[in-house]
């Protein structure tokens, strides 16, 4: 089977490849005696492929299935891990491994970088969302009520593997949904995957076909790129928050009943129109969103939760500063900048356009 090998800066890799899993026991390490297993629920056959590859390189394997999707990302089910990695006797060689989607790599990776104030964490994700996006680049964390990844930390993974056959399994509204942060890399940085997409939009869907590999393959050198340059988000990284800022408010509002990547179609549409509102973009960019968004078919309009509600979510976004809103929005594709302070009627208006079905 062939093997792409992404490097992110000096740090790590990102393997991708298909049935991969001889692989993991080299991300892991030589230095590890035991292992946490934290798995999402109902992924029998990736769960028992990476028990056997570790146990047959001689590694203990303590497992830990989590409650599923965004249910697995709370305090509470964090503090579990905690106290079972206390009980197992893990040390500062011992190594976590998430298994899963973005939801469970964020929670695992919270957890290695918490525990003895940081652990490795080897992230093994599961769906296109996760091997694209969230298992690569460091962020991990945990909601709380008041909004979503509000607690975290950077911390980077020891290596990443990303085998596309378990995405065999995976629903078509996730897969779809994964391709949302696909597109994101397109339009802040890598043309060729919008075209890619708009060439042949079910190409970009078939989990066995070239077409999605290659995107995998250009998102995940998109977001190594970004990373290794600013880690800890103090300029250049922040693009990668590209229509996160109503994503994440949509998010909460629907109490997390909406899919990231749903959310963050909507927010890339609703960033695209404030760009337009603000005079920055043209509004043949700010079709090109919509047009693209629906080929692979996310959503590209939200008309549900108060407008105050959305606002006050929007205020707690990471990139605010003091009373400030800031946004990342695009002069052109690939050209990402910063809007900040946008007026209140630039603000209302974009949400007015993407209420409206266009
Ligand atoms: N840390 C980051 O940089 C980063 C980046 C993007 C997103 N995220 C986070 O990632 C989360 C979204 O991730 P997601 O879209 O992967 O959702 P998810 O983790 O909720 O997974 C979606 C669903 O797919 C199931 N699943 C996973 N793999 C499967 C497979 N192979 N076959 C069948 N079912 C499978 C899961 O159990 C879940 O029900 C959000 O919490 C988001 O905030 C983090
Ligand atoms: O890696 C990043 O940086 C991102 O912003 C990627 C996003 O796709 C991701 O959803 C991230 O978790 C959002 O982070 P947050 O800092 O806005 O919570
Ligand atoms: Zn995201």
């Amino acid at each position: 089977m062939s093997r792409t090998i992404v490097r992110v800066g000096d740090d790590y890799d990102v393997v991708i490849g298909e049935d991969a899993w001889a692989d993991l026991p080299g991300l892991v390490g030589e230095r590890a005696e035991r292992v946490l297993l934290v798995r999402a629920p109902s992924l029998p056959g990736p769960a028992d492929a990476v028990r056997t590859a570790l146990e047959a390189a001689g590694l203990e394997v303590v497992d830990a299935e989590v409650p599923d999707a965004e249910r697995a990302k709370t305090a509470d089910v964090a503090a579990g891990l905690w106290s079972l990695l206390g009980r197992r006797g893990f040390t500062r060689t011992d190594v976590v491994v998430g298994l899963g989607g973005g939801a469970t790599t964020d929670l695992a990776g919270f957890v290695a970088a918490t525990w003895l104030r940081g652990v490795p964490v080897v992230q093994v994700p599961t769906t296109l969302l996760g091997m694209v996006d969230a298992a690569v680049g460091g962020k991990t964390g945990i909601n709380t009520p008041e909004g979503k990844n509000l607690v975290g930390a950077f911390h980077p993974p020891a290596g990443v593997l990303a085998d596309l056959w378990t995405l065999r399994t995976l629903p078509r509204a996730d897969l779809v949904a994964g391709l949302a942060e696909v597109i994101k890399c397109g339009f802040i940085a890598d043309p060729r995957i919008l075209e890619l997409v708009e060439a042949d939009p079910s190409a970009a869907l078939d989990v066995d076909g070239p077409v999605l590999r290659e995107l995998v393959e250009r998102a995940v050198a998109v977001k190594a790129e970004v990373v290794s340059q600013d880690l800890r988000e103090s300029s250049l990284r922040e693009i990668l928050n590209y229509g996160h800022t109503f994503g994440h408010a949509i998010e909460q509002v629907e109490a997390y009943t909406w899919r990231h990547g749903e959310a963050v179609s909507v927010g890339m549409v609703y960033v695209a129109e404030l760009g337009a509102a603000a005079g920055v973009l043209d509004r043949g960019v700010v079709e090109r969103h919509r047009e693209v968004l629906r080929s692979v078919g996310l959503p590209t309009s939200y008309d549900g939760g108060s407008w105050e509600a959305l606002l006050t979510a929007m205020r707690r976004d990471k990139k605010s500063r003091g009373s400030l809103l800031r946004f990342v929005v695009l002069e052109s594709v690939a050209r990402p900048t910063r809007l900040e302070g946008p007026t209140g009627a630039q603000l209302r208006s974009a949400f007015e356009a993407v209420r409206a079905q266009r």
